[in-house]
């Protein structure tokens, strides 16, 4: 089984450089050049707090920049895409798969997804028609901290699912077990859901709560629970993406309060990834987080005025030229 990965950011180097380790055939397309010739010179690095980190030498994988993709895919394309770009780069990457031409009679590789947020995948399909494209959601917690390193903040499950067929009730069959079993070889905890856009809406409530305060007011996720101003607008963010999650029919479950309250704990010295983005003067994706719920509000014929807000808030942080 061959596996491709487009970004090669945070979880491209992570997840690239794990597979690679433990015996996957992995090929590692990044953006630029320069990133690709230093991983084909230096490999991976992978850092760990309290172990000793994992290094994968370069023979153990190949890179090249994503347009090599298309040439390496016209003779031999991989059996899976994991895409790790970050959502504003995601349809321009999906688009360019789109555009390449196979070998007559090869299979489409699977496409697997891992961006946080929602509605990115409908837009996928309409960009890759009759293509598998798989969702992904996954608590592993990782920084890029050169262009060969990456830092493992912290594991986590990995749940793989076809988004957009609702609630399926019939058992996974053997599809994608080759996937999952090539993650949990890598060291990951892979997990086939039938309801997978039920646990990117857990996610999205996750991140809506967290992410764009933490960015807002700089500070790691722990301190949000440390003053009761804050606590108040979680709060008012919560109650009112569950308003809309009723207004849409999306089911969650009755204790989410308590499991975003243990996310800050569990992830106290974090810095978000949308405070990340702000820190480093990049755009956030703050459009397909508060963003997407405000879009969902309005189709539902609901209102969602904080979600509003802070979406207008973090998009006014980046000035951008005109
Ligand atoms: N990091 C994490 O712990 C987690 C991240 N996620 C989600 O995963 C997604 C990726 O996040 P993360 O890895 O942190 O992001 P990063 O910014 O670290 O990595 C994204 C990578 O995509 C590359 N890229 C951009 N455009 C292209 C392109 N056209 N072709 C090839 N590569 C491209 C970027 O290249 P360059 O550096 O050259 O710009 C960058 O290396 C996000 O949607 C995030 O929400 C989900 C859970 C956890
Ligand atoms: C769960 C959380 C908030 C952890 O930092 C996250 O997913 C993010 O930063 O995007």
């Amino acid at each position: 089984m061959l596996i491709d990965i487009v970004g090669a950011g945070s979880l491209g180097l992570l997840f690239g450089g794990k597979l690679a380790w433990s015996g996957s055939l992995v090929r590692i397309w990044s953006r630029s050049a320069g990133q690709a010739e230093e991983l084909r010179h230096s490999g991976i690095h992978i850092a760990k707090d309290g172990e000793s980190g994992l290094k994968v030498e370069p023979a153990h994988f190949q890179s090249g920049t994503v347009e090599q993709l298309g040439q390496a895919w016209e003779t031999k394309p991989g059996d899976y895409v994991l895409v790790m770009t970050k959502q504003k780069d995601t349809e321009a990457v999906c688009r360019y798969l789109s555009q390449v031409r196979l070998p007559q009679g090869s299979s489409r590789p699977v496409v697997v997804c891992f961006q946080n947020g929602y509605g990115h995948m409908d837009r996928l399909k309409a960009i890759l028609p009759g293509w598998t494209i798989l969702a992904a959601v996954t608590t592993e917690g990782a920084k890029r901290t050169s262009f060969t390193e990456v830092f493992h903040a912290g594991s986590g499950d990995t749940v793989i699912g076809e988004s957009g067929v609702g609630h399926v009730s019939k058992k996974i069959g053997g599809r994608w077990l080759n996937l999952v079993q090539a993650l949990k070889q890598a060291g990951f905890y892979p997990v086939l859901s039938n309801d997978i856009d039920n646990m990117m809406f857990r996610k999205l409530l996750i991140n809506a709560v967290i992410n764009p305060l933490t960015a807002l007011w700089r500070i790691p996720n722990g301190e949000l629970l440390k003053s009761p101003a804050r606590m108040k607008l979680m709060k008012e963010l919560y109650e009112e993406t569950l308003a809309v999650y009723d207004a849409c029919g999306i089911r969650y479950e009755e204790d989410m309060w308590d499991q975003i309250l243990n996310v800050c704990r569990a992830t106290s010295g974090n810095t978000s990834s949308m405070l990340k983005d702000v820190l480093a003067g990049s755009p956030t994706e703050i459009g397909w987080i508060n963003g997407s719920i405000a879009d969902m509000a309005l189709k539902a014929g609901v209102q969602a005025p904080v979600n509003e807000l802070v979406t207008r808030l973090i998009e006014g942080i980046i000035a951008e030229e005109e």
